[in-house]
């Protein structure tokens, strides 16, 4: 049987170089990774090991000492935050709150300012089909919602505001795995749809098995690589088992 390779589709992001600091302490050594159209990419490794700091500064968030971040062809290492939302690269981060003084429905509506049809409700139904537990809850409080309805919401934000690539920086944190397992699906059916997710996540078993293609981070490098089969079956795997 042929082992499954990458998929062929364009590249849709690519970082090259990556190097990043906080004051003198540099954390990030020159990582290279490409995420590419309506795939599925996890990024592991170890707690420290540089995972957030990267998604941090593709995203605009922390300054970058070196390195470009192309995005659609496109150079977009040096734009603002809000103008990499607009290029279509939304990302759900850690610890991203809801707003629990709002109902489920404003707080997705506030997911689609980012864009220029701010206030559009049309795509609510289609966050409500793919997550029916936060729709029979559309006029509620989020403060009502359980944490996991929560960060469910948390991510239906994300893609109401229509990425191309959807960012989901440990979306288990501290969650039942059945709700991790619920969002991973859903991320794996958007994926189906066309859009990209760049996932980072702790818990590597759930993540391989949603994920088409893993980058293990180590102390700010990456220190492997391969789809998710190959990794399973690979010695890479004890690495990330015994690095997390
Ligand atoms: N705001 C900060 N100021 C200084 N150092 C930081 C800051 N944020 C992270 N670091 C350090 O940068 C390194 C990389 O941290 P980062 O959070 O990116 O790792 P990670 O792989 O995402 O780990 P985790 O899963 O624990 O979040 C660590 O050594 C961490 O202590």
């Amino acid at each position: 049987m042929q082992e499954p390779k990458r998929t062929s589709s364009p590249v849709l992001l690519e970082v090259k170089g990556l190097e990043v600091a906080y004051g003198k302490a540099k954390v990030i050594h020159g990582i290279d990774f490409q995420v590419r159209q309506g795939e599925f990419v996890v990024l592991l490794g170890r707690n420290g090991a540089g995972k957030s700091t990267t998604l941090h500064a593709l995203c605009g968030l922390i300054p970058k000492q070196a390195g470009s971040v192309r995005f659609k062809d496109r150079d977009i290492s040096r734009l603002e935050p809000r103008a990499i939302v607009r290029e279509g690269i939304v990302n759900v981060l850690e610890g991203h709150r809801v707003f629990t003084g709002l109902t489920v429905e404003d707080n997705l509506l506030i997911g689609t300012y980012a864009k220029k049809s701010g206030g559009d409700k049309s795509k609510l139904e289609r966050i409500y089909d793919l997550f029916p537990e936060i729709g029979e809850r559309r006029h509620q409080l989020a403060s009502r919602l359980s944490g996991g309805q929560q960060q469910i919401l948390a991510v239906g934000q994300g893609i109401i505001a229509d990425p191309q690539l959807l960012i989901l920086d440990e979306p288990s944190g501290g969650l039942a795995p059945i709700v991790v397992d619920r969002i991973l699906k859903v991320a794996k059916e958007l994926c189906r749809s066309g859009i990209a997710i760049l996932l980072v996540e702790q818990l590597v078993r759930e993540a391989l098995k949603f994920a088409d293609y893993c980058y293990l981070v180590e102390t700010g490098r990456i220190g492997g690589q391969g789809t998710s089969d190959e990794v399973r079956s690979g010695e890479l795997i004890q690495r990330i088992y015994l690095g997390s």
